[in-house]
């Protein structure tokens, strides 16, 4: 039975663009409607020709009564446009699952600091609950605002986490080195993201700046206890899709390479989208490539007493529009995979 009506704000973007795919194939979806800030009244699918036939209906205005007659509203906008945009739709009807970085981090100060934005308010920041699916379930459930977590977080947080948790690596010292494919940097192209400066380059950005550090080291702390301030880095592949992160972390003596691996598989045993890879050589972008998979591999070097550990994600499903929706799907008391359980595309 299709019944949520659900809205989109920020759908003319690339997460937008991933939620109504899935949400087309939401079993328990009945009604998409796309909001706008800059296209109000244009068909989207004469700009998005992929969607003709599915999703020929105009743009609306971003409009706050006709908002809250939904189930649930996704926006999906740069950083600093929902601390502001928000606000009057919370508790007025909708769950609301915001796909940026305004309502993640708790300290309102932090957020200014790294995003170099005015925060949200904190009255909402404190209701927002942190959407990272495999670890917050049981306050997502009852949440009416949703920090969805961002790109390289997701990937990261999933792998070492339970880790860190079950003592088993030093949550001091962690190096970690990630890399994106240039969807993560939004359909708006820049200098960096033009195809003649982005195609045979490796480039690091944001160098020991990258907003997403507090955001992983707030979630260290949240689910496994530690405080800690990490080295992480950030570098842009020339391919579309996928983020591929490696952590280097000491490991508490005695670890063995079999105790790492069976905590991982322990942890994510009845969670469909965490898939354990017992062989390196099977890790990889292309493995979850279109899909809601985060694929986690563990190797201990034990000539330096050092774990690698390695997360994989789809950076606009995992990363953003698919944890969304699975985040939707826990608060509706659907199952997890409920529109989500696609084959990655791998090639
Ligand atoms: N790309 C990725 O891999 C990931 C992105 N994120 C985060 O999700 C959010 C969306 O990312 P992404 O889809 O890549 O971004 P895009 O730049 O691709 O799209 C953002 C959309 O937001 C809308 N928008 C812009 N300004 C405003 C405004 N003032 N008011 C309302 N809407 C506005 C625009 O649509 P219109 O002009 O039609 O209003 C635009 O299409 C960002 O905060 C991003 O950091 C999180 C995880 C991964
Ligand atoms: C390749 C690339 O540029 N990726 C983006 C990811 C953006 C993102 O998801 O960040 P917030 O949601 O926290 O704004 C970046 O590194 O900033």
């Amino acid at each position: 039975m299709k019944e949520l009506k659900v809205g989109i704000i920020g759908a003319t973007g690339y997460g937008g663009l991933e939620l109504i795919r899935f949400l087309h194939n939401h079993p328990e979806v009945e009604h998409i409607e796309l909001f706008t800030s800059s296209s109000a009244g244009e068909t989207f699918s004469t700009r998005f020709g992929h969607l003709v036939s599915i999703h020929d209906k105009p743009l609306n205005e971003i409009n706050v009564d006709t908002l809250s007659t939904f189930d649930v509203v996704f926006t999906s906008t740069p950083s600093g446009v929902t601390s502001e945009l928000l606000p009057p739709l919370v508790g007025v009807g909708p769950k609301l699952i915001d796909l940026s970085g305004d309502y993640r981090l708790q300290d309102p100060s932090s957020y200014e600091k790294w995003y170099k934005k005015k925060p949200a308010p904190l009255e909402i920041i404190q209701q927002s609950v942190y959407g990272l699916t495999e670890w917050n379930e049981k306050n997502i459930k009852e949440a009416s605002v949703i920090a969805n977590p961002g790109c390289y977080p997701t990937a990261v947080l999933l792998s070492i986490l339970p880790l860190i948790k079950n003592e088993l690596i030093d949550p001091n010292y962690l190096v970690i080195d990630a890399k994106s494919g240039i969807s993560g940097a939004g359909i708006k192209p820049s200098q960096t993201t033009h195809f003649s400066e982005a195609n045979e380059n490796l480039s690091i950005y944001k160098i020991n700046q990258h907003q997403h550090i507090p955001e992983i080291e707030q979630a260290i702390e949240m689910f496994a206890g530690a405080k800690t301030n990490i080295t992480f880095n950030t570098h842009l592949v020339p391919m579309t899709r996928g983020i591929l992160s490696t952590t280097y972390a000491p490991v508490h003596a005695g670890v063995t390479n079999k105790q790492l691996t069976e905590c991982l598989i322990e942890t994510y045993r009845d969670h469909p989208f965490v898939r354990v890879i017992s062989e390196a050589s099977a890790v990889g972008t292309n493995r979850v490539k279109g899909s809601n998979f985060c694929d986690i591999h563990v190797k201990l070097d034990e000539r330096t007493n050092r774990a690698t550990i390695v997360g994989v994600i789809d950076n606009l499903v995992k990363g953003a529009a698919g944890q969304a929706i699975q985040n939707m799907n826990v608060q509706m008391n659907l199952p997890q995979t409920s529109g989500l359980h696609v084959v990655p595309l791998f090639i």
